[in-house]
């Protein structure tokens, strides 16, 4: 099993560039399926794992899917099939993100459902919902959801109980190849949103109001492959604003924009963090002292519940007692466990967690409980006392791209490692190799 070992009290100093964004590139892949005609070229794609993730599914569904570092070449010029299997959505929720792109292009799509995750249940029913008012038979069993509109989508009018990123891809995506237009009000506002209407766009769609509570989509007859660059991603910058903070460090986010981050360069102003904003770029010095603060999680424009788990980090070192409540996320304070393990104070009332600050970091052993916690873990252990080590690092691979190079050239002491295997694995080994021999 791999793990990450950082020991702490190394201030970070430099600069470091951010990656395409994973909440982008996955729509955009996932809308690529309805380019029946040339290929589509998708530049600054983050090399992650959930990037890997959904290009399987996409060959699955024989779409020719080749990858050249951060590009990615997508020919969905085949006929292709509507059906994904579990293994794919096991792997990664955003898989049912096909459901809109199929449907809207073959009148069918059968998706595995997508199951909870350790941060909340994630139910679909806002995207079900949708279908249902562009014309689609929605049927829902044995772990499957299919959809079927033998007579295509149409367009619709639909009211979103609330604005789910997911869902509002899902139904930006199936109404741009509907017959007529759609209205979909109350939706996701995110930059992603924004980036993924433009991708559509430039494919011969005909998207109006991304990044508004309301977007108008006109269906039309076919789209086709196209270049698109994927925009920064926000999260990772974020993360990396807070490392810079927490150490007391002086580091450069390149490629960060600070439009996508207003509420995170607001509340780390709040606690007495210097930043710097450029055009393509924010600068980040910590203070000696880091004042406490309120946070709500919300949707677009409020605070991200990605960036969570980050800015609590940052307020168990900060002098008094800061009050985070995660509106988005049924069960998103799992970390806090963890950062007690390295001697934080702190508790949970409801869905608020209250940090009493600042602590006295001990280095200890932590385990990741989803991929933004792993994040936060490994830069808390930046600041603590003596080695700390994070496992379940699958968490992190799926949304950061080489987390602790990226670290350690900013001055980190921190490393990857492979574990020994236990020495019930050692003796299973052996003795399947004995076993081979015997043969
Ligand atoms: C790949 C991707 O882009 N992931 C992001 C996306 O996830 P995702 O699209 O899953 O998040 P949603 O905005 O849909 O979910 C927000 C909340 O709404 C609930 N919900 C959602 C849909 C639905 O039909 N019914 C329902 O009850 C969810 O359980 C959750 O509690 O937005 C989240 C909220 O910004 C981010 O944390 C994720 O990083
Ligand atoms: C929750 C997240 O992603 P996903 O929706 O892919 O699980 C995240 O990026 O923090």
């Amino acid at each position: 099993m791999e793990k990450i070992i950082v020991s702490g009290g190394n201030r970070l100093q430099g600069t470091v560039q951010v990656e395409g964004a994973k909440n982008s590139v996955l729509p955009v892949i996932a809308a690529s399926i309805m380019a029946s005609e040339g290929k589509s070229t998708l530049t600054q794609v983050p090399e992650l794992a959930d990037v890997d993730t959904i290009s399987e599914v996409l060959r699955y569904m024989n779409i020719n899917v080749l990858r050249d570092e951060t590009n990615l070449y997508i020919d969905a010029s085949n006929e292709l099939k509507t059906e994904t299997p579990f293994e794919y959505v096991r792997k990664m929720r955003a898989s049912v993100l096909v459901l809109g792109p199929l449907v809207a292009r073959y009148g069918h799509a059968k998706v595995a459902m997508p199951g909870g995750c350790a941060i909340g249940s994630r139910p679909i029913d806002q995207h079900l919902k949708g279908l249902e008012a562009m014309g689609a038979e929605i049927h829902v069993g044995n772990g499957y959801v299919e959809a079927f509109a033998p007579d295509y989508l149409k367009g619709a009018r639909i009211y979103m109980d609330f604005p789910s990123v997911g869902a509002t891809e899902n139904l930006i995506m199936a109404a741009a190849l509907a017959d007529g237009t759609t209205v979909i009000e109350n939706c996701a506002r995110e930059p992603e949103i924004v980036d993924l209407a433009n991708y559509i766009n430039q494919m011969g769609g005909k998207v109006v109001g991304a990044g508004t509570e309301t977007i108008r989509i006109e269906g039309v007859k076919k789209l086709h492959g196209v270049e698109h660059a994927i925009i920064p991603d926000r999260i990772e910058a974020g993360t990396f604003m807070v490392a810079a903070a927490i150490t007391e460090g002086d580091v450069t986010i390149e490629g960060a924009i600070p439009d996508h981050l207003r509420s995170l360069i607001a509340k780390m102003k709040e606690m007495n963090v210097e930043i710097e904003e450029n055009d393509n770029n924010v600068r980040v010095i910590g203070p000696k002292t880091l004042k406490p603060v309120d946070v709500k999680t919300l949707p677009y424009p409020g605070f991200p519940t990605d960036l969570q788990a980050q800015l609590m980090a940052l307020a168990i070192k900060a002098n008094g007692t800061s009050v985070f409540t995660e509106t988005v996320f049924e069960n998103r304070f799992m970390h806090l466990e963890e950062f007690k393990r390295m001697n934080a104070k702190g508790k949970i009332e409801g869905r608020s967690a209250i940090i009493s600050g600042p602590a006295d970091l001990q280095g200890a052993e932590v385990a990741a409980t989803d991929l933004r916690a792993a994040a936060a873990l490994i830069i808390t252990g930046l600041v603590a006392e003596g080695k700390t080590t994070v496992t379940e690092l699958y968490h992190l691979d799926r949304g950061y791209v080489n987390f602790e190079g990226k670290l350690r050239s900013l001055g980190a002491d921190v490393e990857r490692v492979v574990e020994e295997t236990d020495e019930i694995e050692q003796v299973t080994a052996e003795v399947k190799k004995s076993l081979a021999k015997a043969k």
